[in-house]
């Protein structure tokens, strides 16, 4: 008996069930970015005189944008990491929670939150970092990560790098496996990456502001 010749229907469905190809992916990514970058807004002298202010939040407000976002990201750290997902995504208080849940839910990582103080309950990690004027604290519950766990650290922006440091820290101290941090954008002139310690990945970088 001779099988029926495949449907066209079956090819499509047999295509959208394998993933892109890496140079597929190279440039529904760099699309992408073209898209999320013309849509950042700048504020200057927010909050304070002589702060560009960026503004990520036109990312959100229209829907195909948010999608857009996503899947870059996705895309930036599946091509990182061999295609792996880390077991963790920690977002940092409060930008990195518009979008470490969603990315997370599409690694199929958890997501666990990195805190200004006084905000979890139970037991908790700190760790400092300096911020323009003194110092600030950042928190995590001692459950969010095992040790060993693979760990992304993730946040809208990396200005001066301090925040970010401050979860990296706090990430080692639970004994997580650092595998790197992600941002949306990267404020390049104030050498942020510089204090971090491990490989930095950022979607868009904004080498033109504060020159
Ligand atoms: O690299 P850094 O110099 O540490 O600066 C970057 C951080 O600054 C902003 O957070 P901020 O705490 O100002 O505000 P938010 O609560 O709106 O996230 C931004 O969302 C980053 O988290
Ligand atoms: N210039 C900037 N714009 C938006 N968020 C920031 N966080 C730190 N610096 C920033
Ligand atoms: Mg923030």
């Amino acid at each position: 008996m001779t099988s029926a010749p495949p449907s066209s229907t079956d090819h499509a469905s047999r295509l959208e069930s394998q993933p892109p190809s890496a140079a597929a992916s190279a440039s529904e990514l760099a699309r992408a970015k073209v898209e999320l970058q013309a849509a950042l807004r700048h504020f200057a002298d927010f909050p304070i005189p002589g702060i560009d202010f960026v503004d990520i939040l036109p990312l959100f407000a229209n829907p195909a944008l948010h999608a857009s976002l996503i899947r870059a990201l996705e895309l930036q750290v599946r091509a990182f990491n061999d295609g792996k997902a880390p077991d963790v995504i920690v977002g940092l208080d409060a930008r990195g929670f518009l979008f470490g849940p969603s990315l997370a839910l599409r690694l199929g990582a958890s997501f666990a939150p990195v805190r200004k103080p006084g905000k979890l309950p139970g037991p908790t990690e700190q760790a400092s970092f300096e911020k323009e004027y003194g110092q600030d604290f950042f928190q995590i519950q001692k459950d969010a990560i095992r040790p060993g766990q693979t760990v992304l650290v993730v946040d809208d922006i990396i200005a001066t790098g301090g925040s970010a440091s401050a979860a990296g820290k706090l990430v080692e101290q639970l004994g997580g496996t650092l595998i790197g941090f992600l941002f949306i954008l990267e404020l390049d002139f104030l050498k942020g990456r510089d204090k971090l310690n491990g490989p930095v990945l950022t979607l868009l970088r904004d080498e033109e502001m504060g020159k």
